[in-house]
């Protein structure tokens, strides 16, 4: 469990955070959103206690991130892929890691291997690693202590369509097995496919949370039923009170439950082709909406940004 409450960064007169809180549930992968300078990078450091946050504060498994003993044994970070020393090789640096978290090094050759960096690639220096590499490395060494918490910050960056689709089994596997991921990305299709909820960021505030079918339902909702024959489901509809309006070739949206609309053609015995739940323009065009609305209202406060003085922040 990842809860923020209130959490707000001011870098000068500049608010990067504005009062973000969300909660992020075991079993669950949370898809954090927003466009370049959203803020999300900030808030997720101010989750794991590498800034410190203006106001407000946040908690995984129920405390402040920076007062869990062992933090890698419960919870995995990936913030920054780049952040690796350059002159260590793969496995040196897995193996380092392993040391520092008490974990038995067979586990690091272990997690070289579940990433899909074999034994050649984990000989070779990580200055020499690809984006995707580095990313493959910073997702193992989240991994290898076992933790029940993931906060992933742009975990795809750089990955093949394999290595994309390999995390998102990782990711979908890790929640069901009651694990709490947060994950933030750009590859909206992506986020898609794996989150149920969504955090949307914009500006330094939150401009839409909720689980996926909250957000991606469309205006209004309702199904979309399509019959054999067109006529005799519109008087199915009808006969079962149910206002219907065409949505071409011989289908109809009704704002009513799946079950009702199934049931009047079941009564009138009409074969049905087709009954599903109206989808709104998928993820891509909610986030399109919600930022230009955030774009459409700048805050005076938001301002260029100014270096933050090295003591408000935890080395990485
Ligand atoms: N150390 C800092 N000093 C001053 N401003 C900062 C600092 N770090 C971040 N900011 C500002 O805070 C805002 C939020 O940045 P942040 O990196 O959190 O956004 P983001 O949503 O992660 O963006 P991206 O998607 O581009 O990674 C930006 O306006 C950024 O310029």
């Amino acid at each position: 469990m990842i809860e923020v409450e209130g959490l707000t960064k001011r870098y000068g007169e500049a608010l990067a955070v504005d009062a973000v809180s969300f909660r992020c549930e075991p079993g669950t992968v949370t898809g954090f959103l927003g466009p370049n300078g959203a803020g999300k990078s900030t808030t997720m450091r101010m989750i794991c206690g590498l800034t410190r946050p203006s106001a407000g504060h946040a908690t995984v498994r129920g405390v402040p991130y920076a007062r869990i003993a062992n933090p890698g044994r419960h919870v995995g970070v990936l913030l920054d892929a780049a952040a690796q020393h350059p002159g260590r090789t793969g496995k040196e640096t897995l193996g380092l890691t392993a040391h520092v978290l008490g974990v038995p090094q067979s586990r690091a050759t272990e997690m070289l291997e579940r990433v899909g960096l074999p034994p050649k690639a984990a000989r070779r220096r990580v200055g020499g690693y690809s984006l995707g590499m580095r990313q493959r490395l910073g997702i193992a060494q989240a991994l290898i202590g076992d933790p029940g918490v993931l906060i992933l910050d742009e975990p795809a960056n750089g990955l093949d369509p394999e290595g994309i689709y390999w995390m998102r089994t990782l990711l979908r596997e890790f929640a069901d097995r009651g694990g709490t991921v947060l994950l933030s990305s750009h590859l909206l299709r992506e986020v898609e496919a794996v989150a149920d909820r969504f955090v949307v960021i914009a500006g330094g505030r939150i401009a839409a949370q909720g689980s996926k079918e909250e957000l991606l339902a469309a205006p209004g909702g309702g199904v979309l039923v399509r019959g054999l024959d067109a006529a005799a489901l519109q008087g199915a509809l009808a006969a079962a009170g149910l206002a219907a309006r065409p949505e071409g070739e011989g289908a109809f949206v009704v704002d009513a439950p799946a079950e009702a609309v199934g049931r009047a053609a079941a009564a009138a015995g009409v074969v049905l082709l087709e009954l599903r739940q109206v989808s709104g323009g998928g993820l891509e065009e909610l986030f399109l909406t919600l930022t230009a609305e955030a774009a459409r209202a700048p805050d005076p406060l938001r301002a260029p940004p100014v270096p933050e003085p090295a003591s408000t922040e935890v080395a990485r």
